[in-house]
């Protein structure tokens, strides 16, 4: 196991991420927990500062941490970004595989986050959950919105949008955030799993979301993908569908094409060629399923080691959560959702993160998650739309969104 030099090794490991996490939120300190794609281990990070910083995204000069970043962000130059003063990484029972922090022994953060009260046993259930906003003038509300956007869209003024829905709930007590990141992991395994409390806007942000917006690996090995589409993974009998079997329309075909068309108009801007392109292929995202396109570029070989930023900065938002033109689409969502997005369709994720080869920073879409705030939690789901789009197919789709994180809280 790795440790660092100011602490000792025994205080460490008497440590779950539970019981940090936990001190981590008595005390104000900034916290992220998360779980990489088809990976067990579990990281956790804590800004010892106590507040988040605003940074613009640049992976050259940012220390290891964790990126947070709104909807609306243009350039990526308001990210919310939690500095990892302390470093820690637990396999999936929760034993410490390695530890690391920055800060001298006598920094008060040690007392908070390592104090045995804060060792609080981890509750067995979820408490119930009650919807509470009246759903039904929600979805007349939403399916406006998509009638509205479809005639701008036959008019021609933009060619796809994504537009969002929220869905309120409340539980009856404070649910416990570490539990409920376990088993979003051991029910999605192939998505990034990852819990953020933010003491600044007194919100916690849960999710496990299947888009990867932005990775560069310690080979200097960019990645991005096209993700759009939406369909069950279950047939009507409930059967887990074969996705080679997977019905794809005209519309969710174009939809996703639209998105690749995005991510390779921005290689062009940047004459970068040599770009791999793989697929589309149809891929399971818990409950659903999802047309996706992989790309990647080897930053070394094209001698181009800022590719990874110069990327998210072109690429956020994209078209699988905003819509093409870019700035038109936007400009549709501001004014025709109801509330606003903040976090959700954002990207967040570990940047810098100090891996055996080198440093290792991988950005992800903020989507399928909730907003904790105290007992109230909000549930974020939105749908693309193009001229062929349906509204009350839309809708039932933001519910299918909403059901990955229902399906875990209320299990
Ligand atoms: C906007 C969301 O999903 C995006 C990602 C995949 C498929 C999508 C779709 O089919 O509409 C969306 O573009 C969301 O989950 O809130």
């Amino acid at each position: 196991m790795q440790f660092s030099t100011h602490l000792s090794s025994t205080v460490q490991t008497q440590q779950t991420s539970h019981s940090i996490w936990q001190g981590a939120v008595q005390a104000g300190y900034p916290a992220a927990l998360w779980r990489l794609p088809n990976r067990t281990d579990r990281e956790l990070i804590i800004d010892a500062s106590g507040t988040v910083a605003t940074v613009a995204m640049d992976f050259e000069e940012l220390p290891m941490g964790f990126a947070v970043s709104p909807f609306v962000n243009p350039d990526a130059e308001r990210t919310f970004f939690l500095k990892a003063d302390f470093y820690w990484r637990f396999d999936e029972n929760g034993t410490m595989l390695a530890a690391q922090n920055k800060l001298p022994t006598d920094h008060p953060a040690f007392e908070s986050l390592f104090r045995t009260d804060s060792k609080t046993v981890s509750k067995e259930a979820i408490p119930i959950v009650k919807v509470i906003k009246s759903i039904q003038n929600q979805q007349l509300d939403f399916e406006e919105a998509v009638s509205r956007a479809i005639r701008q869209m036959e008019r021609g003024t933009f060619r796809k949008v994504v537009l969002s829905r929220t869905k309120t709930i409340r539980f009856e007590e404070q649910p416990d955030i570490p539990m409920l990141f376990n088993r979003l992991c051991q029910a999605y395994p192939n998505a990034f799993v990852s819990a953020v409390y933010l003491p600044d806007r007194n919100q916690v942000w849960i999710g496990a979301t299947p888009e990867r917006l932005v990775s560069v690996d310690a080979d200097g090995i960019f990645r991005t993908v096209a993700l759009a589409g939406t369909q069950s993974a279950f047939d009507s009998e409930g059967r887990q569908k074969r996705t080679a079997d997977a019905p794809w329309t005209q519309k969710e075909i174009e939809e996703q094409a639209l998105v690749g068309r995005y991510i390779i108009g921005c290689f062009k801007k940047i004459r970068v060629r040599e770009y791999i392109e793989e697929g589309p292929r149809t891929v399971v995202a818990g409950n659903l399923m999802h047309l996706r396109s992989d790309y990647s570029v080897d930053t070394q070989a094209v001698n181009f080691p800022q590719l990874g930023t110069v990327m998210l900065r072109l690429l956020h938002p994209t078209s699988a959560v905003c819509g093409m033109p870019r700035e038109t689409a936007q400009a549709f969502i501001l004014q025709h959702e109801a509330h606003e997005r903040e976090l959700y369709s954002g990207f967040l994720g570990p940047v810098n993160i100090a891996r055996q080869k080198g440093p290792e920073t991988d950005l992800f879409v903020n989507l399928r998650c909730m907003k904790l705030e105290g007992q109230e939690g909000t549930l974020y789901a939105g749908a693309g739309l193009t001229e062929d789009s349906s509204p009350a197919k839309e809708w039932r789709e933001t519910e299918l969104k909403c059901d990955t994180m229902l399906s875990v809280i209320t299990q």
